[in-house]
């Protein structure tokens, strides 16, 4: 199982969620920018990385909020979600064509990658 992470980043009651790049694997939707674990990293340093590759922002890790798991049928996730705040930094595209910060009501007119939806769902009982 590959380990994911996301970073839930939330300002003024709305959150931040990125587009995945065309030629990507789940090009075109939507996400909590994040990626996999790399080898001998915790799933902080992980986030933390993410972060500052995709997007040229600093940001500090402050709690695990939910991990949920998903069966892409070729692959399955485990996608572990982060409450994160940017410390440094304005937002740069890198790995994404979009990004937007969206309400919880907001995400469900966006197509967002399977994993996510019962992610959002677990997200909507606790924040
Ligand atoms: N970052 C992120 N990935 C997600 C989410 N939901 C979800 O299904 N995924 C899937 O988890 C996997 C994460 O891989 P990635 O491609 O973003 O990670 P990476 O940057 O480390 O990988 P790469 O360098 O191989 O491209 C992808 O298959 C992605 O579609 C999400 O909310 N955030």
């Amino acid at each position: 199982m590959t380990q994911v992470v996301a970073a839930i980043i939330k300002k003024e009651n709305k959150f931040l969620l990125a587009r995945r790049a065309k030629h990507k694997v789940h090009g075109g939707k939507w996400e909590f920018p994040g990626g996999k674990i790399d080898l001998y990293e915790t799933p902080e340093q992980a986030v933390e990385r993410e972060l500052y590759e995709e997007f040229k922002v600093k940001t500090e890790t402050l709690k695990h909020l939910v991990t949920i798991t998903h069966d892409y049928k070729d692959f399955k996730i485990e996608l572990m979600a982060f409450e994160s705040v940017v410390t440094e930094g304005d937002f740069e595209l890198n790995d994404h064509d979009q990004i937007a910060w969206l309400s919880l009501e907001e995400i469900s007119d966006y197509e967002l990658a399977e994993a996510d939806r019962e992610l959002v769902d677990k997200l909507r009982t606790i924040l």
